[in-house]
């Protein structure tokens, strides 16, 4: 099978992607309950991946597997071309893995110098105070927090500085592949945005492998070089960023992924017709009745747009309003007089029983019809 992977950002345009990581078949079953249905991954080195999906899809699950908290019941785990679990069993604290949990893990009772230190190797032990001084004074500086923090405790840091402390203790061994699991989700959106970009840098700058699972989409797409959309334990979708949100495998995955506008329309070639008009389609799979996609920004308020429409309600948002408008009919095979949602950035521009013209930029993406 021949994969085509992401990138790795570390690595010029001319250097092959080297894989680092990859799982092959994975199964994995709590009792009756199968959690991991068949699981292939493959991540560059030096990638960053994201496994988004709904909630129990078996995003956790398939970290501790590769992370060798958990063995599987089937399949195999390859860490830089070594099986670690499957043909052969490697102990996780033999694996060069960091793990952040979503709440960070950090030992209340031990200031922040403390939890950083418990992350080094137990040979540090050997080496004195102050090497241990420094090794961790050398950390808090690339999670960009002062060294004063060493002395705090957990509670007396935000939860930001909490999750950089957490990085920090996880990245004191210097692994090869750093597993997080959800670890800005109980930050607030502000915090969680510029957390989010300080623990990127920093694993990019030291180069370190990178698998983030989140259920939040838009994180998942600006983290990432590789997403990975897992469903009922196996991966509906695994591509680039762009890939996955514009030519989304199935409806599921598109809706996942963000917010769309379907129709019923008839593909013929490359052509679909339904309430928006003649709608390009790339790579069609199939033809005649289908399920059409576009993403809400592709329909846009234009002065001269072909395709008319009634307001039916506005939903103000600030930097955008939200739009529900009813599609007046087109003729042809659709009947039209559907209602779509788009987003505009001129709340003035559209209110209810407003009659506006719009248009639609770029390709569709086709569904087979009844799939749904
Ligand atoms: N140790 C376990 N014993 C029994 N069932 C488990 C165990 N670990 C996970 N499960 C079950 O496996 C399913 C998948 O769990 P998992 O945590 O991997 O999903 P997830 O996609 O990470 O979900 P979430 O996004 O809610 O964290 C769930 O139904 C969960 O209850």
């Amino acid at each position: 099978m021949t994969e085509a992977l992401p990138r790795p950002h570390k690595l010029s345009g001319l250097v092959p992607a080297v894989t680092f990581l990859r799982t092959t078949n994975l199964v994995k079953s709590f009792g009756s309950k199968k959690v991991l249905n068949g699981v292939n991954l493959a991540i560059a080195e030096c990638g960053t991946t994201a496994i988004v999906g709904p909630s129990g899809s078996g995003k956790t699950t398939l970290l501790r597997l590769i992370a060798g908290f958990e063995n599987p019941d089937s399949g195999s785990v390859e860490l830089n071309g070594q099986a670690v679990a499957g043909a052969a069993w490697v102990p996780a604290h033999k694996r060069e893995i960091g793990y952040v949990a979503q709440d960070g893990a950090l030992f209340p009772h031990l200031s922040v110098a403390q939890n950083i230190a418990f992350g080094l190797d137990r040979e540090w032990g050997t080496r004195g105070r102050v090497a241990t001084a420094k090794r961790v004074a050398e950390l808090l500086d690339m999670v960009s927090l002062e060294a004063s923090m060493g002395a705090r405790r957990p509670h007396e840091i935000s939860g930001g500085q909490q999750q950089r402390v957490a990085l920090a203790r996880a990245l004191a061994r210097k692994p090869k592949l750093m597993l997080l699991d959800e670890p800005f989700s109980a930050l607030d959106a502000g915090l969680r945005v510029a957390t989010r970009k300080a623990v990127a840098d920093v694993l990019h700058e030291a180069a370190v492998t990178t698998i983030l699972v989140t259920h939040d989409q838009g994180e998942a797409l600006s983290f990432a070089d590789q997403v990975a959309v897992m469903r009922g334990g196996t991966l509906a979708q695994t591509g680039s960023p762009f890939s996955v949100y514009t030519r989304p495998a199935d409806r599921d995955t598109a809706e996942f992924l963000g917010d769309a506008v379907i129709l019923d329309a008839l593909l013929q070639g490359s052509l679909a017709t339904c309430s928006l008009g003649w709608i390009p389609v790339r790579h069609a799979t199939t033809q005649g009745k289908v399920r059409l996609m576009l993403r809400p920004e592709q329909i846009r308020i234009t002065a001269d747009g072909p395709i008319r429409g009634t307001v039916v309600d506005t939903v103000f948002f600030g930097p955008e309003t939200t739009v529900r408008i009813k599609l007046s009919p087109m003729g042809g095979p659709t009947g039209g007089g559907e209602v779509i949602t788009i987003r505009h950035w001129n709340a003035a521009m559209a209110r209810p029983g407003m009659e506006l013209n719009l248009s639609v930029i770029g390709e569709g993406v086709a569904f087979p019809a009844g799939a749904d």
